[in-house]
């Protein structure tokens, strides 16, 4: 690393790079605050359903979007822990589960798509066919999961994982980033063939090309905001306004512990997750 590619890294304020270490937690519980920001304004989509939830042991958040008229739901990023908690909402505001998609193979864990197909028969499980998941549906970019009306177009966005995609609904004011972008952060790339090259395009390639209202809803937060725009992490976000050389020397440098629940929620995802709790 030479000294004129480390020192703009100095001038930036200290979250520039101690967000990282804040969110690698200290290898016993996530560093995952309760507080919670709002957003005033949601897609202006008329007849959609929309809700964002929080499962507080992984940080994770699950989002259920669906059409009001068809009643046709999908799950984005369900939580084994929270499965039963996202089915009973499901039942309540009486849709039908279509989908429980994954952004990717989820290494701190498990997701929830296998016991949710099991209590909601007749929803079929989705992930990229580069995760190396199994799942009902195997998908790409530019594969669209559709639910009455309305449908996501998924975006290749490897780097995290090789099989991260970005669900961007259709008209381009909601992004689901899974764990390539984060608010004010990204997904780590040390491990699932992680490359901070690749995460640093799918980034400004793939999302930050997408209209600057955007909304952005990451899988994972872990200091309480809920949502952002593309255009303010464009301007705002620590990592990604930096040179590609310097995101991957950050990248590079992290050295966060490994997520607790990795030696398990990996091989599990890898089959879908499970069907009992
Ligand atoms: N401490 C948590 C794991 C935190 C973590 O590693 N989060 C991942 C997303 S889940 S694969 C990540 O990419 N974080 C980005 C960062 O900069 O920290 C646990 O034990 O579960
Ligand atoms: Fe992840």
């Amino acid at each position: 690393m030479s000294a004129s590619l480390l020192a703009p890294l100095r001038t930036l304020p200290v979250r520039a790079i101690g967000v990282a270490a804040r969110l690698g937690g200290s290898g016993g519980a996530p560093a995952c605050t309760g507080l919670r920001t709002y957003c005033q304004r949601m897609s202006q989509l008329s007849g959609l359903v929309f809700r964002q939830l929080f499962e507080p042991v992984s940080c994770t958040y699950t989002y259920l979007l669906a059409d009001v008229k068809t009643k046709e739901a999908v799950l984005i990023d369900p939580v084994l822990e929270t499965a039963e908690r996202d089915a009973q909402l499901v039942k309540e505001l009486g849709l039908k589960l279509k989908y429980a998609a994954n952004t990717h193979c989820h290494a701190d864990h498990i997701t929830g798509t296998g016991l949710l197909k099991k209590m909601l028969p007749g929803c079929k499980s989705i992930i990229s066919k580069h995760s190396g998941a199994k799942a009902d549906i195997t998908i790409d970019e530019g594969d669209t999961i559709k639910f009455g009306k309305f449908y996501l177009d998924s975006l290749s966005t490897p780097g995290h994982t090789d099989g991260c995609l970005t669900f961007v609904l259709n008209d381009k004011s909601m992004a689901f980033t899974g764990d390539a972008l984060l608010i004010r952060g990204c997904g780590r790339t040390d491990f699932q063939q992680g490359s901070p090259n690749k995460l640093y395009q799918s980034i400004h390639q793939k999302i930050f090309t997408l209209p600057g209202e955007c909304l952005v809803y990451p899988a994972h937060d872990y200091t309480g905001s809920t949502v952002s725009t593309v255009d303010e992490e464009k301007r705002l976000n620590p990592r990604l306004i930096l040179k590609e050389k310097e995101f991957v020397y950050v990248m590079n440098n992290l050295n966060l512990p490994k997520p607790d629940q990795i030696d398990f929620a990996v091989p599990a995802n890898l089959m879908c997750g499970v069907q009992d709790k």
